[in-house]
């Protein structure tokens, strides 16, 4: 993926969020301050007395396949998948270290002095170091967000210079999470790929060597949260992402649905899992990224740990011979390199699912 013409983007001051709270100022800086028609939206209230967002027992997949149990839980990923875009996975089996480590080191890089933070800059025009990406213009609004995000998988996508010195443990604990992570999103694709009809290995043998980026995200809190964002809407341009939400989260993420924003309640040791729009075209459509966003909190800071897993970059992306039909289910996306859907993603603001026009195939 090559890079931008970045000598050529011009985005003004971005303020660091966690440095302006400390000046406690008494107004929120017009820059955060979101039009009306952006920041509102419908926002269900369901959530306050159930779950809606299916939740799917990775336990109950580890049973044989001709098993009951197995069959009515990819019975349950398929509707999920179908309905919501996305789930919350319990039971993954993942080392709690794993799970905790990671955070704790996030946690210790984001309260790091912002000199030290900033000798990993995210240049306007990249989305890899600290800072804020998919900025393009001195008037776009800010994310009340302090992002770090990092090209974990092939090594080439990594940038050396970007990998943190401290904490000390960062670097070690970010492999040792990012290799964990890939082996669940390499699970999680068998058992789409089965819940499709298709065979176990249909992903993954399609996808080469998958490319795999981390993003950490702080939301500090904010005096007026209903004048912010702490993410614009977006769908992502992975296939699979997994969200991890720290202990004793708060609400945070929304998905749309139906029209209207339905809050996504963190479960204890649950990973929110989403599909993203590489598996919406591979599917025809059949499974399709969902739009989401992150609000902020008045009192509390929310941080949230994210794997975003996609093909290779030299991988060809259309969707799958065996779900497309030409006479009851045509083909409704072209064919296009991943490389080049990944540079068109990253080129362009964050913009609900935007970005997919690049493969829609419009009648
Ligand atoms: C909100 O989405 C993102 O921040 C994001 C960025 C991912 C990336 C990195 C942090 C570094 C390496 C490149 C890559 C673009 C993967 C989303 O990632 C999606 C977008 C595409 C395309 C993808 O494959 O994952
Ligand atoms: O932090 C969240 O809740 C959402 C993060 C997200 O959607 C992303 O990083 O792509
Ligand atoms: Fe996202």
């Amino acid at each position: 993926m090559a890079p931008l013409p970045i000598s050529s983007i011009r985005v003004g001051k971005i303020e660091d969020v966690q440095e302006l709270i400390k000046s406690k100022p008494n107004k929120v800086p017009e820059r955060f301050i979101r039009a009306a028609n952006e920041r509102g939206g419908l926002v269900s209230l369901k959530t306050h007395f159930h779950q809606p967002i299916p939740v799917i027992d990775l336990s109950e997949l580890s049973k044989p396949h001709t098993n009951d149990d197995f069959v009515f839980e990819i019975l349950k990923l398929s509707q999920a998948c179908e309905d919501w875009g996305f789930f919350q996975v319990i039971n993954h089996g993942l080392e709690v270290d794993v799970v905790d480590d990671i955070e704790k080191v996030a946690k210790e890089f984001f309260e790091m002095p912002l000199e030290e933070k900033q000798k990993y800059p995210l240049e306007p025009g990249t989305v890899q170091g600290y800072g804020q990406a998919f900025i393009f213009s001195e008037d776009q609004k800010l994310d009340w967000c302090n992002m770090f995000a990092l090209g974990v998988h092939p090594p080439s996508i990594r940038n050396p210079k970007l990998w943190p010195s401290k904490p000390a443990r960062f670097s070690e604990s970010l492999k040792g999470y990012s290799k964990e992570m890939r082996k669940l999103c390499k699970r999680l694709l068998t058992y789409i790929a089965i819940s499709l009809g298709l065979k176990k290995e249909r992903f993954e043998e399609m996808f080469g060597e998958a490319v795999q980026a981390v993003r950490m995200n702080y939301y500090p809190p904010c005096s007026s949260p209903d004048l912010v964002l702490g993410l614009s809407p977006h769908s992502d341009g992975s296939a699979l992402t997994v969200l991890q939400q720290s202990k004793d989260s708060c609400v945070g993420l929304q998905i749309l649905k139906d029209n209207t924003w339905v809050p996504v309640l963190p479960l204890p040791n649950a990973l929110v899992i989403n599909i993203g729009d590489t598996v919406e075209v591979l599917t025809n459509g059949k499974y399709k990224s969902v739009e989401h966003r992150a609000v902020t909190n008045r009192e509390r800071e929310r941080l949230t740990i994210v794997t975003f897993y996609a093909p290779n970059y030299e991988v060809e992306i259309e969707p799958m011979g065996e779900l497309v039909d030409d006479e009851t289910n045509p083909c409704k996306y072209r064919s296009y390199n991943h490389g080049d859907y990944s540079y068109h993603y990253v080129s362009n603001k964050l913009q609900g699912k935007k970005s997919l026009d690049f493969a829609k195939i419009l009648n």
